[in-house]
């Protein structure tokens, strides 16, 4: 249906129950292709209504919502979770309802999932072939360890067998790339430092990256066999990242180790035991249908998509019914490290799935459906919204303009900031003036990574990971990163002079505080004539006594001095037959307060509009 909407543009409408939903980060465009308008109409339309907006440019709820009221549409902003949540609540798998239904008593222990990280060289290959090679459990077995992207091993712990699982794609990059794909699976950090080389570049950003994820660490000092190490000299150097040593008073764990000579490991095994004793509370009910997330998977010539998966709770079983990312299938067969079958995988246990259809993502989840029939048709819708995220342009996650609006609404209370600079001077110098900024108690700045260099690809996958906005300083992203981090929605802000960068983040945090807002009055009109009018419902003819009336203001209707409607809007403004933005005092004009239709003869509207006060 076609009608003249405010602004005079033609823009279809709703019957005022119409359901929109969009997705969080949407933009008018999206509107637009969804209602079949122009999407420059809609910008037209929300400029009638008070708000300035470009097509591309993501908008929030409220704004939809705004939009949404005056064109008859009830618009519902969902994230692809509740996307995920609602599909899979359609087969009938409720994980929420599970997890509340989850009594205490059906928690059991499971072990905690190791990712090992550090600078290049730092050995953190080396250290995990000789924590894999001290297993017990793998030499009784007799198995050779295959590379599955990751492994169990076992230790004795307080007269109890414990088992932990390592993630066997070291860095921090992969950690950070699954992360940016939602997924979470490192309960504990062990970052590798060599002791002759000390804490270098890399070190200080995967810690930054494990800090940024709220993951503990426990450091390995590696190398302590070689001639010039250091391993005090490493503790004190970390002291300076709030990682202080125990044994100076602080609650990180330091462990000596030589990887080559295989020294130290059962206390680095301790240390990663009593860490997550300390400091998580690690358990997952084992006794229902498994979920979790792929970690590695190829297209094997003979056996077809082969998967790595962790179990994160339940009990996965050969012959289950899975959907893991956009791929389904039943489990054919079931591989541990050792190349081994197994019939079953408990919480925090990898393994390789056999009998997928296609090649999961690393970071995709997997769950349990209840048949074939079931998970293929999951795994379908599941491909279908994939096609369309891509097919949608994908919107900014979040940019300093994004926060102040985030912040208005109540809904952030921290920017992060990742600071990429061309000489370390520069950064430290824009670290430490942004950090003394005086942003008051209700926001908080938090630099989770910075460095020298181009921006890379792994910034950005940090940035989309932690919600952050990258501030480069007289540097550039290196070759494709722009394009990627335009893809991922990351926000890069770029400067050459450093108090420009503060300014600007300075001024998008003073808009961040929470508003005070008052009543600012605009002016006042008398009621005359009460007009019906079938489109605008009742309008009154009135004579504006003192100051202006706007439309789109706020409005209320005094009787006798008494308020009888408040927070009302004047959707409609005319002057004789022609619409008005504004009427001045003395002038006559019909007022329409939308659906409110309770106006008298010698009401007075009055109308003002609510400000935002200045921060003192
Ligand atoms: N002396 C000595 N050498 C070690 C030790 N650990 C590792 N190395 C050596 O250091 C070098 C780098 O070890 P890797 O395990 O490849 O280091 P990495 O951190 O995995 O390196 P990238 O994967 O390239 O980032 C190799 O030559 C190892 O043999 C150690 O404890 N003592």
């Amino acid at each position: 249906m076609q009608a003249p909407s405010v602004g005079g543009v033609q823009v279809p409408r709703g019957d005022g129950t119409t359901v929109l939903r969009l997705r969080r980060g949407a933009s008018l465009t999206d509107f637009a292709d969804r209602i079949g308008a122009n999407p420059a109409s809609l910008v037209t339309v929300l400029f009638h209504l008070g708000e300035m907006a470009t097509a591309t440019q993501s908008l929030n709820e409220d704004t939809f919502q705004l939009l949404g009221s005056e064109l008859g549409y009830v618009v519902e902003v969902v994230s692809p979770e509740d996307e995920e949540r609602e599909l899979l609540a359609s087969f009938s798998i409720d994980l929420d309802a599970e997890l509340e239904a989850e009594g205490d008593d059906e928690l059991e222990p499971r072990p905690p999932v190791v990712t090992v990280m550090g600078h290049v060289d730092h050995g953190k290959t080396k250290l995990l072939d000789a924590i894999r090679s001290t297993d017990v459990v793998a030499k009784e077995a007799g198995g050779i360890t295959q590379h599955i992207g990751a492994y169990q091993v076992h230790k004795e712990h307080e007269g109890v067998e414990r088992a932990i699982t390592f993630i066997d794609t070291p860095g921090h990059e992969a950690f950070t790339a699954m992360r940016a794909r939602g997924a979470k699976v490192t309960d504990i950090a062990i970052l590798v430092v060599a002791a002759d080389d000390g804490v270098m570049p890399q070190t200080i950003e995967a810690l930054n990256h494990a800090q940024a994820a709220d993951v503990p660490i426990v450091v390995a000092v590696n190398k302590v066999d070689k001639e010039g190490a250091n391993p005090a000299k490493v503790r004190q150097q970390l002291t300076e990242y709030n990682l202080v040593a125990e044994e100076y008073g602080g609650d990180t764990m330091f462990v000596d180790v030589s990887a080559k000579q295989g020294m130290g490991l059962d206390q680095l095994l301790e240390a990663v035991l009593l860490t997550a004793d300390a400091a998580l509370d690690l358990r997952a009910n084992p006794n229902k249908d498994a979920r979790g997330i792929a970690i590695e998977a190829n297209l094997d010539k003979g056996r077809g998509p082969v998967a790595t998966v962790l179990v994160e709770s339940g009990t996965l079983r050969v012959g289950d019914a899975i959907v893991a990312g956009t791929g389904y299938g039943r489990v054919r067969a079931m591989l541990d490290e050792y190349g081994e079958t197994v019939q079953e995988a408990t919480p925090a246990r990898p393994v390789q799935v056999l009998g997928l259809t296609s090649v999961p993502g690393a970071g995709d989840t997997f769950i349990v459906a209840p048949d074939d029939r079931t998970a293929r048709q999951i795994a379908e819708k599941r491909e279908a919204a994939e096609r369309n995220a891509l097919l949608a342009k994908v919107r900014r996650r979040i940019s300093l303009e994004d926060f102040t609006d985030a912040l208005k609404q109540g809904k952030v209370e921290t920017l992060n900031l990742i600071l990429k600079g061309d000489v370390a001077g520069s950064v430290e110098a824009l670290e430490d003036a942004l950090l003394q900024l005086d942003v008051g108690e209700e926001v908080e700045l938090r630099v989770i990574d910075r460095g020298v260099g181009a921006i890379t690809k792994n910034n950005v996958n940090l940035a989309v990971a932690s919600n952050a906005i990258i501030i480069g300083f007289n540097v550039r992203p290196e070759g494709q990163t722009r394009d990627y981090a335009e893809r991922e929605g990351v926000d890069i802000r770029f400067y050459s002079v450093i108090y420009q960068a503060i300014e600007e983040v300075e001024s998008a945090l003073r808009g961040m505080l929470k508003p005070e807002f008052e009543e600012v009055q605009l002016g006042s009109a008398e009621v005359r004539e009460v007009f019906r009018s079938s489109k605008f419902g009742n309008i009154a003819g009135c004579l504006v006594r003192s100051g202006l009336i706007r439309r789109n203001s706020r409005a209320r209707v005094l009787r006798n001095g008494v308020v009888h409607g408040n927070n009302l809007a004047i959707e409609s403004l005319r002057r004789f037959k022609d619409d008005a933005t504004e009427v001045r005092e003395g002038f006559e004009c019909g007022i329409g307060l939308g659906s409110y239709n309770d106006i008298q003869i010698d009401d007075v509207i009055e109308t003002y509009e609510m400000q935002e006060k200045p921060r003192g």
